[in-house]
């Protein structure tokens, strides 16, 4: 267990009149909280909390019993356990007085919902179901719900269901209702017991303040929230009849604006964190929504990546339009006033992970330490003046499936070219490369569909990486500006807080005095540019070819690897 803090680079004097909000970012692996000033974003000091139970993807820790493919479960005490020490950790860093903190602010990955009780218990938490897979947090990535939400997808293209175009015409198996249906079938007993389905980023608030507020970004983009209207009983029942209710029944609650306050801190959180009870807890948000104010990217047409262990693309919009493949659009979901528009690809930095992980040999993982590297820094040092193409590779990023702009997590993995000579880092590099053509294919489906990509702005950890932000320059053609702050998303929930708290008006003003970018920090290369636009053309017929039904070998080979499990 890692509870790491970290020290602002100079956070300037601790003035007496100072006051400080807290933002915390509950990522797939652990939970990081910063200490951000008021007044300018300043942050002072951050720590984070790995959860216990890290990501429960084959195997369920309380019974040590395996979990089939594609499952990814989570804890959610691990996520109070973030409250209880990266705060205070924080806050002790960055030496301020915790009287001086105003309010606090979270943010989370999503769709990751779990089933509780009326007054929000966990149902893993009650002993009777304790070994039952389907009481945890379904993470993001959980994709073993893809048969659900292809019986979605299906049944509201029959029926005309107006909401389907605000999905780019496809729901995700990665969202609430597709999750949900799959909890009823698979465990019926557990569905009727649980009272609410909510999402992770709504409970831990309901943790700080007792008391369910449903943030209006999730509800939106992944609770099917359009226009004030979730989708109706009889297309539910057309789904499952036991279904029907799932959205009167399971979902709706009352909605909260982002930059709201979803109430105060109560007692025993102020116990927990060591913060003052009493101070504002801004309404939940997505990790990668919460983002665009601290990246000063809220303007239509600044597309900002959050990229790391997967890629979240938002960007608002005053014109309201369908993209295709897109994971939404909801009228105020990333500020009010404008359309937010959401797309993303479901793996990059765990492909890069995977590899590193499971196919480089011990050999480079020895020469990285002899260097004093991580083995990320060496392979990248090793291939990044290679002339593009010199590996003779293409590769498809789907080793996760695929978010945007297909919609499919049956798709899988293609390295393409490999030859008895071809190196580790070559793969590396062409995994690289698969994830700037996966942006590229999602940004000429927006420039397409009128909601025209002006800016591309880079937050997440993947920005560590010069080499990979030249590619994504080169790729896209397209100056690469990059967020001026480690902990984007902690910024972005701490911009939220402030606001909540009454110290600005809006998220807007607010992300005007605390946001920090550098502009064009990276700027494509003609040359590489110009050989990037031969290797994107193969992809691109990879792409088609095995993603839109040419060659359905991908799903055939899923539904093998599933029976063999079965069996
Ligand atoms: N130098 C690097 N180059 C490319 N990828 C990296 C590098 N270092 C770490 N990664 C990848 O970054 C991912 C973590 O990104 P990060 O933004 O820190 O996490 P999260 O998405 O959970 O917030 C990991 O999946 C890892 O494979
Ligand atoms: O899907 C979303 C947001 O819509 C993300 O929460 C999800 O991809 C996880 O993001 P991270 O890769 O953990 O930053």
């Amino acid at each position: 267990m890692d509870e790491g803090v970290a020290m602002a680079g100079e956070p300037g004097t601790i003035g007496p009149n100072d006051r400080y909000v807290i933002g915390i970012d509950y990522g797939t692996l652990s939970g990081r909280a910063v200490v951000v000033r008021v007044s300018d974003g300043a942050e002072l000091a951050s720590a984070t909390h790995d959860y216990p139970h890290a990501v429960m993807d084959t195997v369920l820790a309380s019974t040590g019993r395996a979990l089939p493919p594609e499952w990814a479960l989570q804890v959610p005490s691990d996520y109070v356990e973030v409250l209880k020490t990266a705060v205070p950790a924080a806050v002790a860093a960055a030496g301020i007085d915790p009287a001086a903190v105003i309010g606090i602010g979270t943010d989370f990955t999503a769709s990751t919902p779990l089933p509780v009780l009326a007054d929000g218990t966990p149902l893993n938490e009650l002993a009777e179901y304790a070994d039952r897979p389907h009481a945890y947090v379904k993470l993001w990535k959980h994709h073993a719900a893809q048969g659900q939400a292809d019986r979605i997808n299906r049944v509201a293209a029959e029926r005309n269901e107006t909401w389907l175009p605000r999905y780019g015409g496809l729901i995700s198996s990665e969202w609430e209702f597709a999750k949900g249906l799959q909890l009823l079938e698979e465990d019926p007993g557990l569905y009727e017991r649980m009272d609410h389905w909510v999402e992770a980023a709504d409970w831990i608030v309901w943790q700080l303040t007792g008391s369910y507020v449903r943030n209006a970004c999730t509800a939106g983009y992944k609770g099917i929230l359009q226009d004030g209207e979730y989708p109706s009983r009889e297309f539910l029942a057309a789904l499952n009849p036991a279904f029907a209710g799932f959205a009167d029944d399971k979902v709706a609650h009352e909605i909260g604006q982002l930059g709201d306050a979803a109430g105060t801190l109560s007692a025993q959180a102020a116990a927990w964190t060591g913060l003052p009870a009493g101070i504002a807890v801004s309404v939940g948000n997505v990790d990668a929504h919460v983002t665009a104010p601290a990246a000063q990217a809220v303007e239509p047409g600044q597309m900002l990546a959050i990229m790391g262990t997967s890629t979240c693309h938002v960007m608002n919009s005053d014109v309201l339009t369908e993209v295709p493949g897109m994971c939404g659009v909801v009228d105020g979901g990333i500020v009010s006033g404008l359309y937010g528009y959401e797309a993303g690809q479901s793996g990059v930095g765990d492909i890069f992970a995977w590899y590193v992980n499971n196919q480089v040999p011990g050999s480079y993982v020895e020469a990285a330490a002899q260097r004093g590297i991580g083995i990320h820094e060496h392979l990248t040092d090793l291939v990044k003046d290679q002339p593009v193409g010199g590996h003779g590779l293409v590769a498809l990023d789907w080793q996760s499936g695929n978010r945007s702009v297909l919609v499919d997590h049956e798709l899988s993995g293609v390295v393409l070219g490999t030859t008895l000579t071809t190196r580790p880092e070559e793969i590396y590099r062409a995994l690289f490369e698969a994830t700037a053509f996966g942006t590229r294919t999602i940004v000429e489906t927006f420039n397409a569909s009128g909601v025209p990509v002006t800016e591309f702005i880079v937050a997440g950890g993947l920005k560590r990486n010069p080499f990979l932000m030249q590619v994504y320059s080169d790729v896209l053609r397209m100056p690469i500006s990059i967020i001026a702050s480690e902990q984007g998303p902690a910024l972005g929930s701490a911009i939220h807080a402030a606001v909540a708290a009454g110290a600005y008006p809006d998220v807007l003003t607010a992300g005007r005095a605390m946001g920090k970018v550098d502009r064009a920090v990276y700027v494509p290369n003609t040359e590489a540019a110009d050989a990037y636009d031969r290797l994107y053309a193969e992809y691109a017929t990879l792409h088609d070819y095995f993603g839109r039904g040419a060659n359905e070998v991908m799903h055939r080979l899923k539904a093998m690897k599933r029976e063999a499990a079965a069996a």
